[in-house]
């Protein structure tokens, strides 16, 4: 049997009224409810941004440790270098480095109006890697219009108004990019013994947001389990790879299941990848829409309020606090899928 491959939508004629663009929303909902994974194409991220961020996302790790520890991320501040990051309590072998949506871009990052409960932006020193923060925050925002598009044809596959979806996320959203490094020899990799899994760049896990842009190099090891198979993503040339969250799962009462993936370590080329989360303000409350649910498909999951859910993740994905939060735990005991 021939391996499965996920889709590839070309989302061009989203934002037209046409014929094609309904195939794309039919196909959008297809590509969540079987795979909760597929490539785009059609994005009209400019090639010509993309090099650059991939010449600035190496640049930025290559530089000598010194320089990224001083933009460490801390307890309090959740942006910034890191390199002992815990997926489901397993540290993973890779370094990151996250920054956020600013709520006021035309103020100091560490402006207390930019101070958000994940914390603030830091960047490293501007003589080091001038263009590292330029780039960086056009790529967010070419991200950011994507993802608003995707959110909007989804909703429209789930039978509601475009809006409905996208309306948490106007204004002061929560999403923020990560760039990753998974380098070949971890010099940490002695510190922790493997995990019942062995050594992976990251453990198996769902993305807790909407959704998940990700902009990945030509190394092929991002794997989702599909029937408790893991079928590897292999890259696309010139597509992104986008993933739905546990938000959208909720929303959808489980008719799109948020896919569970890892990162296989790199073991002979170094691998790079930047997924851009999806995220909505704090405040927003998430629960099954009423149009996907009725009489004989009662909500399976309790209102949850995205910024409780987020900071317990948060604490757990930065040291082992004990279990870590799962949307499972929001589920109605006794409601089908309990
Ligand atoms: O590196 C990748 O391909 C995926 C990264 C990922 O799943 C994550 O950061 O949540
Ligand atoms: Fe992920």
């Amino acid at each position: 049997m021939p391996a499965k491959r996920i889709p590839v939508i070309d989302i061009q004629p989203l934002g037209g009224r046409t014929r094609p663009h309904d195939e794309t929303i039919t196909a959008i909902g297809a590509a969540c409810r079987e795979y909760g994974f597929f490539h785009i194409i059609g994005h009209r991220i400019p090639a010509d941004l993309i090099e650059r961020v991939w010449r600035e996302t190496k640049r930025f790790f290559a530089l000598p440790l010194d320089a990224k520890r001083v933009v460490s991320r801390s307890k309090e501040n959740a942006r910034g270098w890191y390199n002992r990051e815990l997926t489901k309590n397993a540290r993973d072998m890779k370094e990151v480095f996250d920054f956020g949506h600013t709520p006021r871009p035309e103020l100091l990052d560490e402006d207390p109006a930019n101070w958000t409960q994940d914390g603030f932006n830091r960047w490293p020193d501007a003589r080091l890697c001038p263009d590292f923060r330029p780039t960086m925050q056009e790529y967010f925002r070419a991200c950011e219009r994507v993802a608003f598009t995707l959110l909007e044809a989804i909703a429209e596959s789930l039978g509601v108004p475009p809006d409905t979806l996208t309306h948490d996320f106007v204004g002061r959203h929560t999403s923020f990019v990560r760039l990753n490094y998974y380098p070949c020899h971890d010099p940490l990799c002695l510190e922790r013994p493997a995990s019942a899994t062995g050594h992976l760049g990251i453990h198996p896990h769902t993305d807790a947001g909407a959704l998940t842009v990700l902009l990945h190099d030509d190394v092929s090891a991002l794997e989702i389990n599909l029937d408790g198979q893991w079928i590897l993503v292999e890259p696309v040339t010139g597509a992104l790879v986008v993933n739905i969250g546990d938000i959208v799962q909720v929303w959808s009462n489980d008719r799109y299941p948020a896919p569970v993936h890892r990162v296989r370590a790199s073991t002979n080329r170094e691998r790079y990848s930047l997924p851009f989360f999806f995220n909505p303000v704090y405040e927003a409350i998430y629960a099954p829409l009423a149009a996907v649910t009725n009489e004989q498909s009662l909500p399976r999951y309790r209102p949850i309020t995205w910024g409780d859910f987020r900071w317990k993740r948060q604490q757990g994905d930065y040291a082992d606090y004990g279990p870590e939060n799962q949307i499972s735990d929001y589920r109605i005991p006794g409601v089908d899928g309990a």
